[in-house]
């Protein structure tokens, strides 16, 4: 028999459905009194421990989604995915991110050649060049060494390694090895993040690493074009040559642009813009901050992430269980979000990274194939670190709306603070709220309670937490740059797992190119307004008024005078 065109259409997938009910029945209160099913429901790996028992599932639940995940073909699909297929289908590209961390004897294929060997080659020239560019033997225009480095580059160019640089800032190790270094980051086309990032640089000390997969995204080239005259206007043309380096799979693109073909590192189409940040795209300018052994660390922590996926039983597999999971919240329990709470300052960019990684792969109306969807996929990511998310939005998570919750904890912290007389360290303080948020969430307060505790009849419908709210808890040992590698893994999985149990293309994004066109009329019609006083022709009316009052207001400077910022 043929199988069916959607996952939905499976008796599997039904019967899920059909789990619903009995599941609704249940309290969390109650599922966790038993402590059999709280103990089956764990997964450790190197350390790593998840707790998934405060998931509004039994262990007929799980049973019901692994042979979801065996109907939708999920152990093949990842086998497809590490040999190099070419599963994205819509860009015709194999999808070969794990290939970006494997040892150097690893053999994986594209197109039938082992593509490990490309990869080291440009890991090796990092080091290198990395090695070189922190000595002090490369030098600037004037003679001096450079110290400070922008990486300019948006979307998977910039989220990835920002979290990873985030997350290592703190680190003990990787600080050490930054010591009088800086690393900023230019994503946006607005002139006030330009401003941001060179405010207190100076050109002659600063290297800027021009990131882009494509080196066409027009955002990050009017920026490098920025930071190039920043540069020139400067020290002179000859300067960009030891100020301007780049990461591109478009070396020719990039050689056009005037930056030494041999200050190019590349990577391939087989590696997706939000699945980069093992390539030169984030690798590099993190050796050039950290070092490369620090940033080696961090592949090798992702490398044993995909082996652990790649090999684990699917019952104790880590992103396999994180992606049944969240498959289960959101096409079954009907949980259109996922917060991602972190209990570490370190992993403050960690839901940012998040939201492009999972909401750009999974965010799709139609199959694989083409066909309209009749489920949702994908879900709305956010999240702040704890104990700041506490005193902001956790108020709808208790009592608002249901919003399945990853709680993030590390047991070491990367900085230990104590004030003697304390009642706990300062990580313990933070940890306490790490513990009893998932558990106010499961089991909430009844009216029965605060009777009991006296409150005013008044105030007892306002106190009341229904509880039975989802969340996990993932505990990592420590927070180097190994365990950060871990978990981007575990998230990359997790979104893969997603999309193939849903039976979508997580690696394509066609749905973004509608909006990059429609602002391409805009800058054409801006451009023949302000320089040839063209009246504004070809839009809406909503759109025609709010763009004739925005050209109603002149720039202070006319379009032929080169403006920097002045902060
Ligand atoms: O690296 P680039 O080619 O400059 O692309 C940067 C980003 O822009 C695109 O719009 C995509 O949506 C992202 O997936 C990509 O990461």
């Amino acid at each position: 028999m043929a199988s069916p065109a959607l996952i939905s259409d499976t008796e599997q997938w039904k019967a899920l459905q059909a789990h619903v009910g009995a599941i609704q029945k249940t309290h969390l209160r109650d599922l966790m009194a038993d402590a059999d099913r709280c103990k089956a429901m764990t997964a450790e790996y190197e350390g790593i421990f998840l707790d998934y028992s405060r998931q509004q599932a039994t262990g007929e639940t799980i049973e019901k989604l692994l042979k979801l995940a065996e109907v939708a073909k999920l152990k093949e699909k990842i086998e497809k995915m590490f040999k190099g297929e070419k599963i994205n289908s819509t860009e015709n590209r194999s999808v070969l991110h794990v290939a970006l961390r494997a040892p150097r004897d690893a053999v994986i294929n594209s197109d039938g050649v082992n593509v490990v060997p490309e990869v080291w080659s440009v890991k090796d020239k990092i080091k290198e060049f990395s090695d070189t560019f922190r000595s002090g033997s490369w030098v600037g225009a004037t003679g001096k060494p450079l110290t400070n480095v922008v990486s300019v580059g948006i979307g998977g160019s910039f989220l990835g390694p920002l979290f990873v640089h985030t997350a290592l800032q703190t680190d003990p190790e990787a600080a050490e090895c930054a010591k009088g270094r800086q690393l900023r980051f230019l994503a946006n086309v607005d002139p006030v993040d330009v401003a941001r990032s060179i405010k207190d640089l100076d050109p002659e000390t600063t290297l800027v690493v021009v990131v882009s997969k494509t080196f066409t995204t027009a955002e990050t080239m009017l920026n490098a074009r920025t930071l190039k005259e920043w540069i020139v206007s400067s020290l002179g043309p000859q300067a960009v040559a030891k100020h301007m380096i780049a990461v591109s799979t478009n070396l020719k693109l990039v050689k056009e642009f005037g930056i030494d073909p041999n200050n190019a590192f590349a990577f391939w189409d087989w590696v997706g813009g939000r699945y980069s940040v093992c390539s030169a795209v984030g690798v590099l300018p993190l050796s050039l901050q950290y070092g490369f052994p620090i940033v080696q660390k961090f592949l090798e922590g992702a490398s044993s992430i995909d082996n652990h996926f790649n090999s684990s039983s699917f019952e104790k597999n880590i992103p396999v269980l994180l992606g049944l999971l969240s498959v289960w919240n959101v096409s079954f329990l009907g949980y259109p979000a996922r917060a991602i709470l972190p209990y570490s300052q370190a992993l403050e960019k960690l839901a940012p990274h998040i939201q492009q990684l999972s909401m750009e792969s999974n965010g799709k109306g139609v199959s694989i194939d083409g066909i309209p969807l009749p489920f949702e996929t994908g879900e709305i990511d956010f999240g702040e670190p704890g104990t700041n998310g506490q005193h902001s939005f956790y108020q709808l998570i208790h009592q608002g709306r249901v919003i399945p919750c990853d709680f993030i904890g590390v047991v070491k912290s990367q900085q230990p603070v104590y004030l003697k007389g304390e009642t706990v360290s300062n990580h313990d303080e933070l940890m306490s709220n790490f513990f009893a948020q998932p558990d106010a969430l499961a089991y909430g307060k009844t009216p029965e309670q605060l009777h009991s505790e006296k409150v005013p009849e008044n105030l007892i419908p306002h106190k009341t937490f229904k509880g039975n709210r989802p969340s996990l808890s993932l505990l990592l040992p420590t927070l180097s740059a190994y365990e950060v590698g871990q978990l981007l893994s575990i998230y990359e999985h997790r979104v893969a797992v997603q999309g193939f149990i849903w039976g979508i293309n997580s690696f394509d994004q066609w749905g973004v190119e509608l909006g990059k066109s429609l602002a391409s009329q805009v800058r054409k019609q801006l451009h023949e307004s302000r320089m040839e006083g063209k009246p504004v022709d070809g839009f809406n009316h909503s759109t025609s008024s709010l763009l004739a009052r925005y050209l109603a207001v002149k720039p202070p400077t006319p379009y032929d005078t080169t403006v920097l910022p002045k902060v």
